[in-house]
């Protein structure tokens, strides 16, 4: 894909950004790993995070009631600068807003009676199954990318492929506590202030600031025993992949990646401790090893050519959990183009992938504007009977792939998402990350339509990248009716936070 660029040094910096990645991203990366899992491990090795947390939570509060003691003639929001965050773009609301730091970073307690684990909203997925894994538990549902974090999975949304049985990251958390507007402490829970806690989801931060979560944990096993089947006809995996989301006894993990509008790979998974005949030891989160999507391509190659039998291996539960990190989902293809080459992998795949937050920090102007011109990066939530008209709709405005699809269950809660009848509703996850190839793509026009195409089919947009619908529009897609009760009760509440709507959407994120 070429790009006009203004001058040399910025076609170099698009052309060679990997050498920018390899040179510099990658130590700093290195580094940056290093200190945070040795300053986790001492942590840990000291106790202290239970008993620094009340502390901490003090100091949040303290910095609110200097806000409420002042003028208040700016908003709140956390601290954390946006190149350190998961969200596509940088918020510009937090240069004009008071930034409170929320700087809670540790796994509190496991508490394996209950099968919970409290933690500090800084909490990362990777430190998380880190943490849970020689315990013998881990997270219901883990969504992949190490480096989100628990409190951006709350205040966002999270999804993963066991979501089809346990629903959302929001519906494996049961109890928020949180420093509100008026510098007061709070616990919800379904049974404890109801509907705050079932406004939190989605509400990004602009109901008060959460700093510690209670989560769901299940019983973990060594490995998944993952099937890949593959298929060349839309409709067929289409239904293939329902059947399996909405089975009454599932599988517990479900995905598909679809590799061209007809063709595609449907995985199902389950845990095991043992390695059956059936199927081959796969580490997939070893550094020399094939990415993740390259090698359920591989499978696709081969059903083509003729060899029909759906493969089975057995992946080591946290590579199967992170399969996705080491290549950005498909992302990095386009930053490092060799950065699955054999040799590559086998000399440098050890210090892969760049951390996204230094991505973002060194990313020139140059590349901000491609992206802006030639670049999707959208997840769209649909029900899940609308899954075939949807891939067909991504196709004709992206035609972008490899596409992601993940099924997961939206319980009849109150809160943002609305379900139709019944207990809950399953919908699917469609990601699209890369460049559109599709005639006639124009970024802004066509994610309008595919909104629109969203909306009329009861369903969501992911807010973590980027929204262009108008204030209308996003009401449409998202229930206000508890978000605005809760914020008119809650005392000085609209006076500190903006509306969920007027972070998210384009024209505040660059
Ligand atoms: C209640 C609880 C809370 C925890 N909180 C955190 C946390 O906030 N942040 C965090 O990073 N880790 C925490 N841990 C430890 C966690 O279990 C991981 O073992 C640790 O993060 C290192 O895992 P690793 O696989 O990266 O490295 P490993 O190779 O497993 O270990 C790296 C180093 O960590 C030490 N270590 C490993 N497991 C433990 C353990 N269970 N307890 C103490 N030291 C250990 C080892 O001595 C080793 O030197 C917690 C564990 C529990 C039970
Ligand atoms: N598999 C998946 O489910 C994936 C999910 N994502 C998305 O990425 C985002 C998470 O990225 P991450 O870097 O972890 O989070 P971010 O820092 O991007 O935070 C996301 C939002 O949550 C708010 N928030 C975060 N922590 C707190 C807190 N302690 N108190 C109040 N508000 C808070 C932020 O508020 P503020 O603006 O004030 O900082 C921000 O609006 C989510 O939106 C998620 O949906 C991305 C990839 C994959
Ligand atoms: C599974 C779900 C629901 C979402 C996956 C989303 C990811 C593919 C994106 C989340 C953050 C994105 C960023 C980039 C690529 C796509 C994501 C990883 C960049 C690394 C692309 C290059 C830019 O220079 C920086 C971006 C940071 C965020």
């Amino acid at each position: 894909m070429t790009i006009q660029t203004d001058t040399f040094a910025e076609y170099v910096i698009v052309e060679y950004r990997w050498l920018i990645v390899i040179v510099a991203l990658l130590p700093i990366s290195l580094l940056w790993k290093v200190w945070s899992t040795f300053r986790n491990w001492l942590v840990f090795k000291l106790n202290s995070a239970p008993r620094m947390h009340d502390k901490k939570v003090k100091d949040v509060q303290r910095q609110v009631k200097e806000w409420l003691a002042g003028d208040r003639n700016t908003r709140l929001c956390t601290a954390r600068p946006t190149w350190q965050t998961m969200s596509f773009r940088h918020g510009l609301y937090k240069k004009t807003s008071t930034n409170i730091s929320v700087n809670l970073v540790d796994v509190l307690e496991v508490d394996t009676k209950n099968m919970t684990v409290r933690c500090e909203p800084l909490v990362t997925m990777g430190q998380l199954s880190r943490t849970l894994e020689p315990l013998g538990l881990a997270l219901a549902v883990v969504p992949e990318l190490d480096q989100l974090t628990v409190g951006g999975l709350v205040m966002g949304t999270g999804v993963e492929t066991s979501s089809h049985i346990h629903g959302l990251f929001q519906h494996i958390c049961l109890q928020y506590e949180l420093v509100m507007a008026d510098g007061s402490v709070i616990t919800c829970s379904k049974d404890e202030r109801a509907d705050l806690f079932y406004a939190v989801p989605w509400s990004y931060g602009t109901l008060g600031f959460l700093t510690s979560v209670v989560i769901k944990v299940v019983p973990a096993k060594k490995y998944v025993r993952l099937q890949y089947e593959s298929y060349t006809n839309l409709p067929e995996l289409a239904a293939r992949f329902s059947k399996e989301s909405l089975s009454k006894e599932p599988h517990q993990f479900v995905e598909a990646l679809l590799f061209t509008k007809d063709t595609g790979v449907v995985m199902t998974g389950d845990m095991v401790d043992e390695i059956g005949m059936d199927g081959k030891l796969n580490s997939i989160g070893k550094w020399y090893t094939e990415w993740f999507y390259k090698q359920v391509e591989r499978h696709l190659k081969r059903y083509t050519a003729g060899d029909r039998q759906p493969v089975v291996e057995y992946i080591p539960l946290r590579d199967y959990y992170h399969r996705h990190t080491r290549s950005l989902f498909w992302e990095l293809q386009d930053i490092v183009p060799f950065g699955n080459n054999i040799i590559f992998r086998v000399l440098f795949g050890w210090l892969m992938p760049p951390e996204v937050s230094l991505l973002k920090l060194t990313q020139p102007k140059t590349v901000t504007k491609l992206y802006d011109r030639a670049h999707i990066i959208q997840d769209m939530l649909v029900p899940i009977d609308r899954l075939e008209k949807a891939v067909l709709k991504f196709h004709e405005e992206f035609e972008v792939y490899p596409i992601w699809l993940c099924p997961f269950k939206v319980l009849n809660q109150p809160g943002q998402l609305r379900v139709k009848s019944g207990d809950w509703q399953m919908f699917v996850d469609i990601g699209v990350y890369g460049v559109p190839k599709a005639k006639g793509y124009e970024t802004v026009a066509s994610t309008r339509r595919i909104e629109s195409f969203v909306v009329q089919n009861d369903g969501f947009q992911m807010l973590y990248a980027d929204t262009y619908t108008t204030l209308e529009e996003f009401r449409q897609m998202f229930d206000h009716t508890l978000y605005d009760k809760v914020r008119d009760s809650l005392p000085f509440c609209k006076e500190a936070f903006p509306e969920i709507y007027g972070k998210v959407n384009r024209t505040v994120r660059k």
